[in-house]
């Protein structure tokens, strides 16, 4: 009998239509291949979970959709990711506009070391000239979405560094939020942080799914349960099963699913 965590798994999912689609991806790095040949379908308005042990190649994957992985050296990449049927891997891509439309949240918060202001406003002042009421706007609905204006609203230009934890990871979500992605991809984001703070961001995601579409890699299996609609389970670079979140948890239909999220291994 699979798995034994604390919370009911999500629903069933309805689907909804795809946003975005990889096809057969390999990933080098140097001569270890670390993705072999990865098809996933990620739709809209859902909570993918990517779920496995160390170094079965999540975070890798995890880059591949917007293109991160491009920024290490020695990395070779193959086949095809499509966002809204775009291929983001061609030659015509702007890697700047793709990580706008799919924004990036890591696992240690990373505040840039000016006020709160300054840092949800930072991508929408790279690309262009807003005035002072859009950012004004920006600042407001985006700290809102992410659940953290009523901590910050009477400080947003003191530094983002003198937040806790758990402010400075919502406050990095609002800087995504603020240039108004389609996907967000979440890398643990919560596992620096203690329990009150992760329950807070975990509500944050499932209230933010009806306007985006949220991929995130976690250790946590009752986190990945209770907030995904989709899990996807990897091991040693291969796909082994991706099915909603319900059938993966209570009848996954691969013995490796089933030994890791019962904690045989991993
Ligand atoms: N920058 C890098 N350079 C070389 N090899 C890397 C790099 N990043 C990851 N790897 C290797 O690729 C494989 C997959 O790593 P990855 O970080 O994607 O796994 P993961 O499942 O996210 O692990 P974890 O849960 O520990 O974060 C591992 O063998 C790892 O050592």
């Amino acid at each position: 009998m699979a798995m034994a965590i604390a919370s009911a798994p999500q629903q069933t999912a309805v689907a909804t239509p795809p946003i975005i689609d990889s096809h057969d991806v390999h990933l080098w790095y140097g001569t270890n291949e670390a993705l072999k040949g990865i098809n996933l379908t990620f739709h809209e308005h859902e909570i993918t979970a990517l779920i496995g042990p160390s170094g079965c190649g999540k975070s890798t994957y995890l880059r591949t959709l917007n293109r991160m992985n491009d920024l290490i050296p020695g990395v070779t990449i193959k086949g095809e990711v499509t966002l809204k049927g775009q291929d983001i891997y061609s030659s015509s891509m702007d890697t700047v506009a793709l990580r706008k439309e799919v924004g990036m949240v890591f696992q240690q918060p990373n505040p840039f070391p000016f006020s709160i202001y300054d840092n949800v406003t930072y991508g929408l002042r790279l690309g262009g000239k807003p005035s002072r009421e859009e950012l004004d706007e920006a600042v407001e609905t985006s700290l809102r979405q992410a659940a953290v204006w009523e901590d910050v609203k009477d400080k947003l230009h003191d530094s983002a560094l003198a937040l806790s934890g758990g402010q400075q990871q919502r406050v990095c979500i609002a800087r995504v939020l603020a240039v108004k992605p389609d996907v967000i991809l979440l890398d643990e984001p919560t596992s620096a942080l203690d329990p009150i703070s992760s329950s807070q961001i975990e509500n944050m995601l499932v209230n933010l799914k009806k306007d985006y579409t949220i991929i995130l890699v976690t250790h946590n299996m009752s986190q990945a349960s209770r907030i995904s609609d989709r899990t996807a389970f990897f091991l040693q670079g291969n796909l082994i099963e991706y099915d909603d979140t319900k059938t993966i948890f209570l009848n996954p239909h691969k013995k490796e699913t089933e030994d890791y999220i019962s904690g045989r291994f991993g």
